[in-house]
Order: C-alpha cells, then sequence, then structure tokens
C-alpha cells in the first residue's frame, strides 16, 4: 500500500469545489445521437417472408395476413408494416458505416460494448487467407448495416444445412457496431520465418513489445496474428458479430483469446459524457477526441512511411492491455490517497489544483506546505503529454469482470485499448516510465494480457481489409 506522500495539509480548502465545477447532462450528450437505421432484420426478406417473418405477420395482421401473404395478396405496405413490428425500435438502431478512409471503431463515439477477438492464423496458404479476408469484409458490411451474415441469413437457408448465420441478434437492431481489423506480428513471421509471401511487409513500428516491470502476461490472454474488435451498443450484437466471424474463419483460424468490455472508459467525442472506471474515477477526460482533426493526424493517424509500408498509409496501431485492478486494496484506501494516486477528484474529475473537469492541469502549484498539489507520482502528471515528449494517444477502453481469481477477490479491471500513430514513440515509453514510478501502476495494477496490431486503413466498397498488404 501507499504510504501517501503526498501531505496535503488541509485536504478540505485545498480540494477544488466540486458544486462549483460543471458537471455535463447525460441527457444533452445522449440528445444527439440520432437514429439513421431504417428497420433492421425485420424477418421479411427481399425473397420471401421467413419463419419468423411469418409469426412476426400473425401478430400484426392476425391469421387472416399470413392466409393472404400466403395467397400471394399482400402488397408492399403490409410488408413495412410486418418490419416495423418485427423490429425492435427501442434501442441501438443508428448503423456506423462500415466503409471510409479509416475503420470504424477507433474515433467513432465510443460505443457501451466490447467483445474482442485475437485469432492464431492456421492456414499457411495465401489464397485461403485472402479469401477469409474477403469472407470477413462482406459479412462486417453485412452485420454493421444490421443485416445477417451471409446469403441465407439464420432461417432462409436450406433446412438440412447448418444457416449461415447464428441467430441470436435476428431481432436486434444495428446498435452502432463497428468492426476493426488488425493485423499482429505472426502474420507476418512465424519461428523467423515469413508467412504469406509477405517478406519486407511488415511495417518498422509492430514491434515486439518489450517486458514491462509488473507485466504478469498470460500466453492465453496476450498475441494473436489478427484482432478483431467489435464495439455496439448492444452486448449481444457485438458477441453474434465475433462469433460469426470466427464461424466464417473455422479451419483457418483459432480463437486464441477473447475478451468482453463493459461501461466503455473513454469519451472518444466531446458530444458524450465521461465514463467512469472501476475505481470510480472519470476515465477519458483528456483524451484525444473526433473533434481534434489535426492531433488525430499528428499522433493516431500513419502517415505515408517507407517503401513496403505504404499499406498502413490512414491506419493505426492498437495496443491492447488486459489491466487487473486491486479493487479490494483500492476500496480500503481513502479518499484522499485516492485523489492523490490519480491527481483528479473523484466527483467531478478536476486537476487537484483546481477548476472545473475540463481545466488545465497545474503542475507547478503548490498547497501550503510547499508540495505540489498533484502529487509528483500522480498518473495524470506522469501520463501528461509535457512529461511524455508531447505524445497522445487516443484511448478506447472498457471495464471487465471475469469472475474470480480463485483467491476470493474478482477478477476486474480496465482492458486498456489505445490507438497511436507509433507504438514505439506513443506507447512504450509512457508505459516504461508509468510501469516504473505511478504509484497507481505499481500498487493496485496488474498487466495479465497484451496485444499490438498494426490496424490497416479503412476499406473502400469493393475492397477488403487489408487489401493494400497483399496488393
Ligand atoms: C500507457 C498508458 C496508460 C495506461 C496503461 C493507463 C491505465 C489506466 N489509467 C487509469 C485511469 C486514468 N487515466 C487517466 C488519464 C490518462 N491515462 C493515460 C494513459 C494510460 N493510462 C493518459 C495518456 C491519460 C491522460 C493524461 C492527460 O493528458 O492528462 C485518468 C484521468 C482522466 C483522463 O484524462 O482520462 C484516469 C482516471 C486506470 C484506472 C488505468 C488502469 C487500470
Ligand atoms: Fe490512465
Amino acid at each position: 500500500m501507499s504510504g501517501c506522500p503526498f501531505g496535503h495539509t488541509d485536504a478540505d480548502a485545498e480540494r477544488p469545489s466540486e458544486a462549483a465545477a460543471v458537471v455535463n447532462s447525460r441527457e444533452a450528450a445522449d440528445g444527439g445521437a440520432a437514429s439513421t437505421a431504417e428497420s433492421r432484420r425485420s424477418g421479411v426478406s427481399l425473397k420471401g417472408v421467413s419463419r419468423r417473418g411469418l409469426l412476426s405477420l400473425a401478430g400484426v395482421g392476425g391469421a387472416g395476413a399470413v392466409a393472404g401473404l400466403a395467397a400471394g395478396f399482400l402488397g408492399h405496405d403490409a410488408l413495412n408494416a410486418a418490419a416495423a413490428s418485427a423490429t425492435d425500435t427501442s434501442t441501438g438502431e443508428a448503423v456506423v458505416p462500415f466503409f471510409g478512409e479509416h475503420q470504424a471503431g477507433i474515433t467513432t463515439p465510443a460505443q457501451d460494448r466490447l467483445h474482442m477477438a485475437a485469432f492464431d492464423v492456421t492456414t499457411e496458404d495465401r489464397k485461403e487467407l485472402i479469401k477469409l479476408l474477403k469472407d470477413w469484409t462482406a459479412a462486417a458490411e453485412s452485420m454493421t448495416t444490421g443485416q445477417p451474415t451471409g446469403r441465407t441469413g439464420a432461417v432462409d437457408g436450406p433446412y438440412d444445412a447448418p444457416p449461415e448465420d447464428t441467430g441470436e441478434a435476428l431481432d436486434l437492431a444495428a446498435a452502432k457496431l463497428t468492426l476493426t481489423f488488425g493485423f499482429g506480428v505472426g502474420l507476418f513471421e512465424k519461428d523467423g520465418k515469413a508467412r504469406f509471401g509477405l517478406e519486407g511487409r511488415r511495417p518498422e513500428a509492430l514491434i515486439d513489445l518489450p517486458h514491462f516491470p509488473g507485466d504478469d502476461l498470460q500466453p492465453g490472454r496476450t498475441g494473436g496474428d489478427i484482432v478483431i474488435q467489435a464495439c455496439a451498443d448492444d452486448p449481444q450484437v457485438a458477441v453474434h458479430a465475433i462469433r460469426n466471424l470466427a464461424r466464417i474463419g473455422f479451419g483457418k483460424v483459432r480463437v486464441r483469446w477473447s475478451q468482453l468490455g463493459f461501461g466503455r472508459t473513454s469519451s472518444t467525442s466531446r458530444a458524450q459524457v465521461t465514463p467512469r472506471n472501476l475505481f470510480g474515477f472519470k476515465d477519458g477526460t483528456n483524451n484525444l477526441k473526433v473533434e481534434d482533426n489535426a492531433l488525430l493526424d499528428e499522433h493516431v493517424w500513419v502517415s505515408s512511411g517507407p517503401a513496403g509500408e505504404q499499406w498502413m498509409t490512414g491506419g493505426s496501431y492498437l495496443v491492447a492491455r488486459r489491466i487487473q485492478m486491486h479493487i479490494e486494496i483500492w476500496d480500503r484506501t481513502s479518499l484522499r490517497e485516492q485523489e492523490g494516486l490519480i491527481g483528479r477528484t473523484k466527483g467531478v474529475g478536476a486537476p487537484l489544483s483546481g477548476g472545473d473537469e475540463f481545466s488545465t492541469p497545474d503542475f507547478a502549484m503548490a498547497g501550503r506546505n510547499g508540495d505540489p498539489l498533484i502529487p509528483m507520482d500522480a498518473h495524470v502528471r506522469l501520463a501528461h503529454p509535457d512529461q511524455n515528449n508531447g505524445v497522445r494517444m487516443l484511448r478506447r477502453g472498457y471495464n471487465f469482470t471475469d469472475g474470480s481469481d480463485g483467491l476470493g477477490h474478482l477478477d476486474a479491471g480496465l482492458f486498456f485499448i489505445a490507438f497511436v500513430k507509433d507504438p514505439r514513440t506513443h506507447y512504450v515509453p509512457m508505459q516504461l516510465t508509468l510501469a516504473k514510478s505511478d504509484t497507481l501502476s505499481v500498487e493496485y495494477l496488474k498487466h495479465t494480457g497484451s496485444g499490438l496490431f498494426a490496424v490497416p486503413p479503412g476499406v473502400q466498397a469493393g475492397g477488403f481489409i487489408g487489401e493494400g498488404l497483399f496488393a
């Protein structure tokens, strides 16, 4: 446990006034998210009416409607009414476009839920890998628009064959699903040998991450040749997406690890309210946001690189760290010490130097006893750009709880995700500093999983994920 080295002599006088601080209203933030999608997964396909659609029609128009449909009497209006009725319009209809200059799921306002999976590629056949990436592209485009995978989906295929979609998202809206793909070192080489004809194509920034002090990485939660990040406002939509991509990859890839997350721990847009992590602190206040175009170019998007790396232009690097938080110890730590460890107030999220949540921290400001109000080992001081050569990162993590650690504690924490232009400059030095000097990291955190992935640029209609790599 930390010995409370901060020496605040009169906490009440020196703490910023929580009452005076500006707190965003949740309604204001949510009100801007207009629903753009039409009814999805209606059960009424273009080719006809599915089994579930028929049941829905019975609900709308009664048995007569079903009989009428069966006799071919129902027009478009009736079909649309049935479709609207069959769709749950209560939540999460919005569709985030899959195609674009950059992959979705990076600057997309962080959704509520995560399912991330890393795969080992088991085939050694380049053509098979390309075919898989094409199949994944088609399925991703379908699912992100709220449609099932495959031509026949979950219930319209041959009765004696397994359905092309697993079906658990049939009645659910698109829920802002995004699918973001990245490539790990293992896709490029294995046991010192290049794979899939990708000699010379591994970007220099796709390093093997070094061991950091305090790392306790589990092999089953670390690495992977391909990662897929599914984010959505509905957990079942995110899980359905990963499950179907894994199903499509059967025989070519196998899941190495997967992680569920809830309660986003970052805001990535100024329209979003700042959420809280499992330590109860607002997380994401000083994050890079979608509105920060120039900063995103400087810190997140890969710009034109050396020959052989052009395929990464417009892409980014995804750092994933599964960080177990010792919440039982934290819960026995005083509020004063908690705030000192972070460097911000717990209620409002204001810097301990004063102001409101978005005030600039004054790291030089001292309290009555002459000590800095934001302690020298506070997390926000050590992670601030001023202490890190000016670098920023786009954080996009999620809370997790995965049952018990077997020793009577919750296995809970923060699944840290960050997108950076170059992990050598924008992640490794900061992680080293935190692992050595950040009392929060040293005493309350343990890194149990890790991954670094090259995230290619966005896909254009007719293209496929990472096609530049195979050109
Ligand atoms: C290597 C990078 C980082 C790791 C790992 C990390 C873990 C981690 N952070 C918190 C809680 C907070 N972090 C906050 C700010 C913050 N953290 C990082 C980087 C890492 N955090 C950065 C770059 C920043 C922003 C610093 C700045 O510019 O001011 C905050 C304050 C609110 C905010 O700005 O987001 C909190 C709270 C936990 C609990 C954690 C691991 C479990
Ligand atoms: Fe942090």
